[in-house]
């Protein structure tokens, strides 16, 4: 809770704009009531203003007039300016007019734009679209930031008394061993951003020697790349979740390990165990999941899971602003 509040007090210190393309969906007007209220950040909603004002009465929520705007894709003046700056990004890559022109119809495409014209310092989606529809976007014309190969994403992990990160869980489904070692370099980074000292464990089903097979060598491989890239970082790997955690259990497997028992960035093997991983801890463990925080792109846009809640709405709003301050 402790972890939220400051996320809020920062998100608050200079003003940003997010963009919010699922204007209608009832949880992201209830978040928007929360995030007024509060003063997190102005707001740009995407749709019918006349279905958006009907789906907001409909939950009990006034849109208010100060610090809500709502832009209609449809009938936007920025639509026409829109079509030709994505005709002249994406034309290398066999975009027509026509293909521009469909995509702005689009609200995640149009959001994005918006976002990359500085039109909005950031835009938070994903409530009802996939994680796929919600990025791509970013992906095609925001693109990475100099010095990044691929965008991957963590979740924050909010426990009982501690904060961890957990990465990737989003985006790159079958990481490469230099994905992986990509991955764990920008994972630490979002720690630190967020005031996380970043202790990386590169997990596997082996802890050191004790198991063995290509997933495991995959792991061992992207830990030496880390290690070669970014001396400084307190990384270890491969390392089963129990040794990275609990101190007693790294005691026994890997005693001499600086990371081990104390981790606090946990870089998963493969999409399949980091995305049911952070879903497990979310469900079952009570753990307040914020993400997935997007990294490694240029400007600020985030993801949300379909099953996200209003406050988890409003989260991610709070690190998307930041993002948008520190970028
Ligand atoms: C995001 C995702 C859709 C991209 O896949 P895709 O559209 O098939 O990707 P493509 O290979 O066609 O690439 C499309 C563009 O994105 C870029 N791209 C793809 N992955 C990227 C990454 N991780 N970082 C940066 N750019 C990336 C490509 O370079 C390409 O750019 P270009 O068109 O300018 O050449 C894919 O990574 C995905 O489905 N991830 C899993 C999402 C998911 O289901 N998560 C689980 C729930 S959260
Ligand atoms: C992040 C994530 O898993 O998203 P979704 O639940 O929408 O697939």
């Amino acid at each position: 809770m402790l972890f939220e509040y400051s996320l809020i007090q920062r998100a608050r210190e200079k003003r940003v704009r997010i963009v919010l393309p699922e204007g209608s969906e009832p949880r992201i007007l209830q978040a928007v009531d929360v995030l007024r209220r509060r003063d997190v950040a102005d707001i740009v909603l995407l749709g019918d203003p006349v279905a958006i004002r009907a789906a907001a009465s409909h939950v009990g929520v006034a849109i208010p007039e100060a610090g809500v705007e709502i832009i209609d894709p449809k009938s936007s003046p920025l639509r026409e300016s829109f079509i030709n700056d994505y005709y002249a990004m994406r034309k290398h890559k066999g975009a027509t007019m026509d293909v521009a022109s469909d995509r702005m119809l689009e609200v995640s495409y149009f959001g994005t734009m918006m976002v990359e014209k500085g039109l909005a310092g950031g835009m938070v989606s994903g409530s009802i679209h996939t994680t796929a529809n919600t990025i791509r976007p970013a992906f095609e014309f925001i693109k990475t930031r100099e010095g990044v190969g691929c965008v991957s994403s963590v979740f924050l992990m909010c426990l009982k008394h501690d904060v961890l990160v957990y990465g990737d869980c989003a985006v790159i489904a079958n990481p490469t061993a230099d994905q992986l070692a990509e991955i764990a370099s920008s994972s630490a980074d979002t720690a630190l951003q967020f005031g996380i000292e970043p202790r990386v464990a590169m997990l596997s089903y082996s802890t050191g020697e004790s198991g063995h097979g290509e997933d495991v060598e995959r792991v061992r491989e992207a830990t030496a790349i880390l290690k070669r890239k970014r001396p400084e970082l307190l990384v270890e790997g491969p390392l089963q979740y129990d040794a990275a955690i609990d101190p007693a259990v790294a005691a026994t497997k890997m005693p001499s390990s600086a990371v081990a028992g104390r981790a606090t960035v946990f870089i998963f093997p493969d999409l399949n165990t980091g995305n049911n991983t952070y879903k497990a801890v979310q469900r079952s463990a009570g753990a307040v999941a914020i993400g997935p925080v997007l990294q490694g792109l240029r400007k600020p846009v985030n993801d949300l899971s379909r099953g996200c809640t209003v406050a988890d709405i409003v989260n991610t709003v709070a690190i998307t602003a930041i993002q948008a301050q520190d970028s």
